[in-house]
């Protein structure tokens, strides 16, 4: 049975899919869908190694569509951070990393791993498991990376500091406070600063690891609610531990597993209709 008979079968939508294994498409070892939308990324063939010479990444190939949340989800230590963390080189603050393939950013079609980590991290946004703000104000939080990129004009800071806060669902609990010190901020409030402070220069590709992670439930509620808003407007890479957080808040979802890109599809069908056993042994909990 071809890889496409095979979606039709078990997706119903034959026209949009294209297999790209490696392996002979009846095992479903690997398997990722081309997706219509327009990419912001493609990785193609990327392996990486640590100084110490562990290879975390193993010829890993996928696409990133724009302006669309993509979540990695997998078991601990499978990679999801490791991978994140190319896109915006956060690797090589470390000595003896290596990388091979490409994360070529398109439409330009340059490859992340060739350009100058420190152009690629003011291009390519990050937020991290905890909140991380500067012991500033608010206001000098979210206007921190513009400072370096030369824009100081006050009525310019306050347009976007404004609308960085609403991006964020920030804005309306701190519009009357913004010269406040963030650290004064609830935990959740702070994430959401670090996610406003990273939309302010208009990334053109903002990662997310595990942002929830240290949030109870109700500000993961928010920040949930937040990449939902920015669905349609951020092109968002999140890595998460958690599947259910992975269904409600992306349009397309990786699962991996030891270095490897086992699935790569839209998240409806990955946790509905997975195309590959070892990722429907992962999601309903058989492994892992
Ligand atoms: N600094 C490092 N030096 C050497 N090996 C590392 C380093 N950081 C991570 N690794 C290894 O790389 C592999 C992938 O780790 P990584 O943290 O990316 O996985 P993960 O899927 O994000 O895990 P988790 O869900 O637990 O955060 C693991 O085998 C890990 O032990």
């Amino acid at each position: 049975m071809s890889a496409n008979e095979m979606a039709e079968n078990r997706i119903g939508q034959p026209a949009k899919m294209r297999a790209q294994s490696e392996r002979p498409s009846e095992t479903r070892e690997h398997w990722y869908l081309e997706p219509e939308g327009t990419l912001r990324a493609r990785v193609s063939n990327l392996k990486f190694w640590y100084g110490d010479g562990t290879q975390a990444i193993d010829d890993v190939s996928m696409p990133l569509v724009d302006k669309q949340v993509t979540a990695l989800i997998g078991p601990s230590g499978c990679g999801k951070s490791t991978f994140l963390r190319c896109f915006n080189r956060m690797h090589d603050l470390y000595q003896g990393v290596k990388y091979s393939g490409s994360i070529k950013l398109l439409p330009e079609d340059e490859n992340l791993i060739d350009l100058d980590p420190n152009i690629v991290r003011m291009r390519v946004g990050m937020v991290f498991q905890k909140p991380n703000p500067f012991p500033k104000s608010i206001y000098e939080n979210v206007i921190a990376g513009l400072k370096i990129r030369g824009i100081s004009k006050r009525g310019v800071l306050d347009e976007i500091v404004e609308t960085s806060l609403r991006q964020a669902a920030l804005w309306d609990e701190v519009k009357d406070r913004l010269d406040q010190p963030a650290l004064s901020m609830s935990g959740g409030q702070q994430q959401r600063l670090c996610i406003a402070r990273a939309l302010a220069v208009q990334p053109e590709i903002l990662l997310l690891d595990e942002p929830t992670s240290a949030l109870d439930p109700i500000a993961t509620a928010k920040i949930e609610d937040l990449i939902n808003q920015l669905s349609g407007k951020v092109t968002v890479l999140i890595v998460t531990h958690n599947m259910q957080q992975a269904a409600r808040i992306s349009n397309y979802t990786s699962y991996m597993y030891l270095g490897k890109l086992i699935e790569y599809n839209e998240t409806d069908s990955l946790f509905t209709r997975p195309m590959c056993q070892r990722t429907e042994d992962y999601i309903t909990g058989r492994f892992g």
